[in-house]
């Protein structure tokens, strides 16, 4: 395997065994801003930039899901724009890689391509072709599952590559839409439902 890919270091069980005081479900919602008819009429938009602002929060939110995959990935990926602040965390905090999923005409070499719907639209993601070693166990990081459309192709990218979708992680997850089914076969942790 790759060495940029290998011996990832999960967190200490000393911190993975730390109780949640306060939970952070609670310190999730007590942080998220709700936001109606952003970006369209219908919209109710979660705004979890407070979380991200906030240090001791960011850091739980973190260690929470990286604890719930521990032992499982050999590398991150994070999804543009919002999952890269996740994934980048989670990532230092174990010493693995971050794998880059962009948005389409980001990545300047040869690429794969998943289009796809999501709640308010329509997109593109896109992976470097050649850069995960097959056999990869990833962990996909992203804020905020909604129709699961975002998450889908991501996951469908990385195992296009040959990688393994060891876990799915989100901050929060919005409760009545597909996400879950546009996910099936994957094991899915989000630390707050609405
Ligand atoms: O489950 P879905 O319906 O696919 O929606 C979830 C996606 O929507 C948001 O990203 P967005 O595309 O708005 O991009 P951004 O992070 O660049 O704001 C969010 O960060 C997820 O990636
Ligand atoms: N309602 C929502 N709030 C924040 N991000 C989203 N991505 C898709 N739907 C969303």
């Amino acid at each position: 395997m790759n060495e940029t890919f290998s011996t990832p270091e999960t967190p200490a069980s000393s911190t993975c065994n730390a109780p949640e005081s306060p939970h952070v479900s609670a310190v999730i919602e007590g942080l998220c801003a709700t936001v109606t008819d952003y970006p369209k009429p219908g919209i109710v938009f979660q705004d979890l930039t407070p979380v991200f602002a906030n240090g001791p929060a960011l850091k739980q939110v973190v260690d929470a899901i990286v604890c719930a995959f521990a032992g499982k990935f050999d590398a991150v990926a994070g999804v543009e724009a919002r999952g890269f602040l996740l994934a980048a965390a989670a990532a230092y905090a174990t010493g693995t890689g971050v794998i880059t999923i962009r948005k389409a005409g980001k990545l300047p070499r040869e690429v794969l391509s998943e289009s796809y719907s999501l709640e308010y639209g329509e997109a593109t993601l896109e992976l470097h072709q050649g850069d995960v070693p097959a056999g990869t166990r990833v962990l996909i990081l992203d804020d905020v599952l909604a129709t699961g459309g975002t998450l889908g192709a991501a996951a469908a990218l990385l195992e296009r590559t040959g990688a393994v979708v060891a876990g799915v992680g989100v901050v929060l997850e919005i409760d009545g839409l597909p996400g879950r089914d546009n996910l099936a076969g994957h094991e899915v942790l989000s630390l707050l439902h609405v």
